[in-house]
């Protein structure tokens, strides 16, 4: 099947997880062809829809067919509902943890599934999720979230501060630092907005990196700079990696519960051995249709005025 339907006249719906913000384009037989250039024209904030990432609504057997697939990544199954994810500066990632809860959401609040459990395809393979309280516009979601896997120590520069982190793995790349004696002012204080530096050894596909403060009676702070985006105001897989770092460096151990506090809300995570859970709001603000012209009106020619 090729690629034969048009972004003009597709509808989008719009929503965020903890205000990590998606535009959701429903496509189930993966039609679209969905370019970078396309996902950064609707993720702008000023020329187009905005959002920190574009989440494709399609069935896993029909991205394989179109070719956005290579090969179903393990345990999804050919008909399940599966989240072509993409970052705002057009590149592919392997999971987005929030994306997951608002892609459930949405598949719930449209009738797409039978029932509050099933499973949603992602390129770090399947993930179970459970929908609560559910209505058109507001949800919590539960995923399990596959192994973390905590590997080396590594180190990130954000303007003058340099902090130490551990690398941790949640189906794509994290650098979850801990800073000790950090507070909340101290947090918000960091410089995030010229980037940051980090080793390209440990990291060659890039990194998601996550400050946070230590543990206070079962709660971390946290900020992030997510690849491909910049900071956003969560990242689930990020405050999986920050739970898993969070608590090794309290007790030795990555195994346990504990909330992360985003600048977008708060969620919550439980690690067990095999698998983490993160359980979170989701909200879908809003539904439209792309007008015809809209990716072509960015630069329109200039008037003069007399
Ligand atoms: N916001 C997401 C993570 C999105 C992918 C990330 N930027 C990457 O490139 O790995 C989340 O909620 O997990």
């Amino acid at each position: 099947m090729a690629a034969d339907v048009d972004i003009e006249g597709m509808t989008f719906l719009k929503g965020h997880g903890t205000q990590n913000d998606f535009v959701l384009l429903p496509d189930a037989d993966a039609r679209l062809d969905l370019t970078a250039d396309l996902v950064i024209a609707l993720c702008d904030r000023r020329r187009g829809i905005g959002a920190d990432g574009v989440l494709r609504v399609a069935r896993a057997d029909a991205l394989c067919v179109t070719g956005a697939l290579d090969e179903l990544p393990a345990g999804v199954g050919t008909r399940d509902w599966f989240m072509d994810y993409r970052n705002a500066d057009g590149s592919i990632a392997e999971m987005c943890g929030n994306g997951v809860r608002v892609f459930a959401h949405h598949l719930v609040a449209a009738g797409l599934v039978d029932g509050p459990d099933f499973i949603v395809g992602s390129r770090a393979g399947a993930r179970a999720v459970h929908v609560s309280d559910a209505d058109a516009t507001t949800a919590t979601v539960t995923v399990e979230m596959g192994p973390v896997t905590v590997g080396v120590e590594s180190k990130a520069t954000l303007g003058d501060l340099t902090v130490a982190g551990v690398a941790v793995d949640v189906g794509n790349p994290h650098l979850a630092c801990v800073v000790p004696d950090l507070d909340r002012a101290g947090l918000d204080a960091i410089d995030f907005a010229s980037g940051a530096r980090f080793d390209t050894d440990v990291f060659p596909a890039g990194v998601n990196i996550e400050i946070v403060t230590p543990p206070s009676d079962g709660v971390v702070a946290m900020r992030v700079l997510e690849r491909g985006v910049g900071e956003t105001r969560s990242c689930g897989t990020g405050t999986v990696a920050a739970a898993a770092a969070a608590l090794l460096a309290s007790t030795g151990n990555q195994l346990g519960t504990i909330d992360v506090e985003v600048p977008g809300g708060r969620v919550g995570i439980r690690l067990d051995a095999d698998a983490a859970y993160l359980t979170g709001p989701s909200v879908l603000v809003g539904s439209g249709v792309l007008r015809p012209g809209w990716d072509r009106a960015s630069n329109p020619p200039r008037t003069t005025t007399r």
